[in-house]
């Protein structure tokens, strides 16, 4: 069912910061930081030869990232992404074995302009898991 890795976000407790250290110290093709507010959050894509790395800042006061670096106040990897072909049948195939999906449970846009999921990290290892379809 899962195809491509998408990206793999880190949560950052100062965005400018990380975007200059991928930009200058790992020499890495560093994007525009973009507000989502439909996702609470602030992103920078860096883009890699075979995925990318999605930067992430909370915006607003209700985001879903403020507990997680709550208890990470350094950062850290936040959710890998993988790449689905029919989200809808991903959601309801994954619900049938018992996993959560998270909020709605309706796909949003995401920041690539597709429909995206979550997957609770207590049924993943504890990995928050996202679904985008491509
Ligand atoms: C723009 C878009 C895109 O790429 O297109 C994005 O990525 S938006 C990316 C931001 N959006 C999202 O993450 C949306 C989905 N996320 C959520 O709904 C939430 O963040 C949850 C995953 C439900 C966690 O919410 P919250 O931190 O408020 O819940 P909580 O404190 O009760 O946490 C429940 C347990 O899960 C753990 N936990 C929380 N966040 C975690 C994470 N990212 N990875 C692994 N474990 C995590 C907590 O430590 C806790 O474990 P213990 O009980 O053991 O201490
Ligand atoms: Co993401």
């Amino acid at each position: 069912m899962i195809g491509r890795l998408n990206h793999v976000a880190i949560a950052v407790p100062d965005l400018d910061a990380a975007a200059a250290q991928y930009e200058n110290t790992l020499g890495a093709d560093v994007g525009p930081a973009q507000d989502e507010p439909d996702h609470g959050v602030t992103v920078v894509f860096i883009t890699l030869p075979n995925t990318k790395i999605e930067l992430l800042y909370p915006l607003g006061e209700d985001s879903p990232i403020n507990g997680f670096l709550a208890k990470n106040p350094a950062g850290g990897i936040h959710h890998m992404c993988y790449e689905v072909d029919d989200i809808i049948a991903a959601r309801d195939t994954l619900r049938a074995e018992g996993a959560r999906v998270l909020g709605t449970g309706e796909p949003k846009i995401g920041a690539h302009g597709k429909p995206v999921l979550f997957l609770h990290p207590k049924d993943f290892n504890g990995c928050l898991i996202e679904l985008e379809e491509v």
